[in-house]
């Protein structure tokens, strides 16, 4: 099965994070995600978060840097996360395709129900912050 690489925005402000609730009828739906999406064939990972960020949350990023690299296979797909923290960005997030979206406080993450493989990053982010 092939791997997706996937651009995966952990966007930070005063301590919270800006999540998104994955729709119902997608891969993991119905969990809460870091915005992000697939990189396309000739795009750098920058540009894929710069691109899927102004799709799904309506930001504008200016300040970005690598945070960590997951690979997980879920059975049914196999990801490689390409995780960048978001720290400067323009223009208030928001779920502008329609999905649920909110801060929530770093230490308050495994509250949330995320996909597998987000368990790792939130242990990395509570423990980096
Ligand atoms: N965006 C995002 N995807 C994640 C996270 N964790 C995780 O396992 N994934 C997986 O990475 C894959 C790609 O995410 P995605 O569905 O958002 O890709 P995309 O935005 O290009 O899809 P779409 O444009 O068709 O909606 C999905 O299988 C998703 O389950 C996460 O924190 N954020
Ligand atoms: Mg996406």
């Amino acid at each position: 099965m092939k791997e997706v690489h996937v651009a995966v925005g952990v966007i930070l402000k005063d301590g919270n994070v800006f999540v998104c609730l994955r729709p119902q009828q997608v891969h993991q739906g119905g969990k809460w995600e870091f915005p992000g999406g697939k990189v396309d064939a000739g795009e750098t990972v920058e540009e894929a978060l710069t691109r899927e960020l102004a799709e799904e949350i309506g930001i504008t990023v200016e300040a970005s840097q690598p945070f960590m690299v997951i690979q997980h296979d879920y059975g049914d797909k196999r990801v490689r996360l390409d995780i960048h923290t978001v720290t400067g960005f323009v223009g208030e997030p928001y779920g502008r395709e329609g999905q649920r979206s909110r801060w929530c406080p770093v230490k308050e993450l495994l509250e949330s129900d995320f996909p597998e493989a987000n368990r790792a990053i939130i242990q990395h982010l509570q423990n980096a912050l």
